[in-house]
């Protein structure tokens, strides 16, 4: 459960970035967050594991105030509420495995990963993560090797690795095309289902928000101004939230050959059968 009470964020040279939010997430809830730029919604999911502070009022996560937390209580945090951010992150001269099982950093100390002395099940799960996104055949492969929605797929397996408990994924798919989009929100919605992991994204593309959250909260200059299940959303919500008419870039298209991806063996093969 993430608990958000009279939560405000003001950055040093005075943006407010967050403005009094009262927000309730239970565990396993798949959440968009939608807005236009500068709204507020990294600001939102940063804060849910300190990348940012906010300044002022109560940030619970499981009961806690995570506001008050000490480094080795964020470190923890940190393992327990995984990142995707939309360029990855990866270490790109590492191998995908050596990237993978940097997941369980949070598990390990730092003497015996400095060594890669990881325990057998470590390497075990980090490879089980990567069969869950279709990507454990570029085990040995250099990250900087991938295409990007093969990076994105190998930053999930990292986060799976982690075994969190929340993932918070910030414009996971700005930078893909359109089918790799569908392919990595299907991957985040799959471990959503089957792993009850709260998942909250942040999306600047209002058709994947409507086809994959069941939650969208929308915001606007730091306030959140509307928080519904997606049944309640249609053009006007939309309208609403950006205060202007839906334009055509704010839709990523691509969705109608929409398919489970999981029989698919390569981003290739997956990528034909939208053609
Ligand atoms: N480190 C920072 N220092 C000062 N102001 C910041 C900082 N980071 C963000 N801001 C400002 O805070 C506000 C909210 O930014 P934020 O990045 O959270 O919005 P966003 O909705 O995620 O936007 P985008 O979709 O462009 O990423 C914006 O006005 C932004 O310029």
């Amino acid at each position: 459960m993430i608990e958000f009470k009279d939560v405000s964020l003001v950055y040093q040279n005075g943006t407010e970035a967050l403005k009094n939010i009262n927000l309730s997430i239970s565990q396993g809830e798949f959440i968009v967050i939608v807005g236009l730029s500068g709204a507020g919604k990294s600001t939102l999911i940063r804060s849910i594991n300190r990348l940012v502070t906010p300044t002022s009022g109560q940030l619970l996560v499981d009961d806690d105030n995570i506001l008050s937390y000490n480094t080795k209580q964020l470190r923890k945090l940190r393992t327990k509420a995984g990142m995707i951010f939309q360029h990855h992150n990866l270490v790109k001269r590492s191998t995908v495995m050596k990237n993978v099982i940097s997941g369980r950093l949070g598990y390990t100390s730092t003497l015996k990963s400095i060594f890669n002395l990881y325990p057998k099940e470590d390497l075990q799960l980090a490879y089980e993560s990567l069969k869950r996104v279709n990507i454990e055949d570029k085990v040995y492969t250099r990250s900087d090797q991938l295409s990007g929605g093969q990076q994105q797929r190998v930053s999930i397996a990292r986060v799976l690795t982690q075994q969190p408990n929340i993932i918070l994924a910030d414009e996971p798919v700005a930078s893909l095309d359109p089918p790799t989009s569908h392919q990595v929100m299907t991957y985040l919605k799959e471990v959503n289902r089957e792993d009850k992991i709260t998942t909250i994204v942040n999306l600047h593309f209002i058709d994947m928000a409507m086809e994959y959250a069941d939650r969208i909260i929308g915001m606007r200059d730091g306030e959140i101004v509307f928080d519904g299940p997606v049944s309640e959303v249609n053009e006007g919500t939309f309208e609403d939230i950006y205060g202007r008419k839906i334009r055509e870039d704010d839709l990523r298209g691509g969705s109608e050959a929409n398919e489970p991806v999981s029989s698919f063996n390569t981003e290739d093969e997956f990528a034909q059968t939208r053609n």
